[in-house]
């Protein structure tokens, strides 16, 4: 188990980390999520005494490290530009751990085959950092980090400099890694789609604090706010409230008919809108509309199914309705028809 406690971290005026407090549970793997500047790598780095805190405490596995050098708290480190030394092959940098420990060279080898082994590069234990493909170094990171069976293993975007179908990639991997060694890990990123892959804790970032912590589907159903909502995922405005695309119900004739008696839309939760765009996303449709009243654009995510069965066109009005709200989870809203 982690815990940090009371976390408070300044540059000048500007509050880095503003009172943060958080349990990491042993063996979890826990994402760090937020936007540029919240105070992600400002906490692991806290973590891993590379930052001293202004004031607060961490306590690692039961030991209160607050004050302990990096070196000795007993962590793993990846970071998104992995320095590697460049004049060792592969082996030796995730060697170069245990040689400092000065480790046995019958254990150093057997560690290291089964290390490459976990992270895929066996028969690459001879090339030079240099020889590696970006995805290949940082897993080789990880196998450094790993090779002290460290208590903790903290990763700064590890795969933030890599492309997108590697980055999807490494992620899955990192999670069947994680349930391999089951060392505690903590991941800072910036992308929610990342961090609801992977991890069995988020804790969302904002502005130096935490804004809610908790399991990736309790945190996407279940927000505790408009940000956290909004940061997890695409939502649209409908009457006042946030909704998430694929809770919007589209329809037309008989939402038309009770709106045009009501005389507003609004009034009975309906929202009259224009179809702006059909977008095909495979088996799902995203449908770009704009709110006829404000003015205000949004989507809906719509089956293939249905939208055929709406015979959807730009330029025409569909009326649009939350058929959940996050806040009422699992509740259809009453619409008194
Ligand atoms: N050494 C420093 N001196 C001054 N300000 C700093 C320093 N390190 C971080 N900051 C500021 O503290 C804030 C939090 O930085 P941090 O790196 O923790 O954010 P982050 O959430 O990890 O962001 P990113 O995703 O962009 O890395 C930022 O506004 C940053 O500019």
């Amino acid at each position: 188990m982690i815990t940090v406690t009371g976390a408070r971290k300044n540059y000048g005026s500007f509050a880095a980390l503003d009172d943060v407090t958080i349990d990491i549970p042993s063996g979890s793997l826990t994402a760090l999520l937020g936007p540029s500047g919240s105070g992600k790598s400002t906490l692991l780095r806290s973590i891993a005494g590379l930052e001293a805190l202004d004031s607060g405490t961490v306590v690692i596995g039961g030991k209160d490290v607050t004050n302990v050098s990096p070196q000795k708290r007993d962590i793993g480190f990846v970071f998104q530009h992995y320095a590697a030394f460049k004049h060792m092959t592969v082996r030796d940098n995730v060697a170069f751990g245990l040689k400092i420990r000065k480790r046995p060279k019958p254990e150093i080898d057997k560690k290291v085959n089964e290390l490459l082994g976990i992270v895929g590069l066996d028969g690459f234990q001879h090339r030079y950092p240099a020889q590696l493909s970006g995805g290949q170094r940082q897993r080789m990171a990880l196998a450094r980090a790993l090779a002290v069976d460290p208590q903790v293993l903290l990763l700064d975007e590890p795969f933030g400099a890599l492309d997108a179908k590697v980055r999807t990639d490494l992620r899955t991997w990192l999670r069947r890694l994680h349930d391999e060694v089951h060392v505690t890990t903590v991941l800072v990123t910036h992308d929610q789609e990342e961090a609801l892959d992977v991890a069995d804790r988020i804790a969302v970032l904002n502005k130096g604090r935490i804004e809610q912590i908790g399991e990736p589907a309790d945190l996407y159903d279940r927000p505790a706010n408009d940000f956290v909502m909004s940061f997890l995922g695409s939502v649209a405005k409908l009457n006042g409230q946030l909704v998430r695309p694929h809770d919007i119900r589209l329809g037309r004739d008989p939402d038309m008919a009770l709106a045009q008696k009501a005389g507003t839309a609004e009034s009975l939760g309906v929202t009259r809108a224009t179809v702006e765009r059909v977008v095909h996303l495979g088996f799902e449709v995203r449908v770009d509309l704009r709110n006829e009243a404000t003015g205000e654009r949004f989507s809906a995510q719509v089956t293939r199914g249905d939208s055929a069965a709406l015979h959807l066109q730009e330029g025409e009005t569909v009326y649009a309705r939350a058929t959940r709200v996050p806040e009422l989870p699992e509740a259809e809203i009453p619409v008194s028809l």
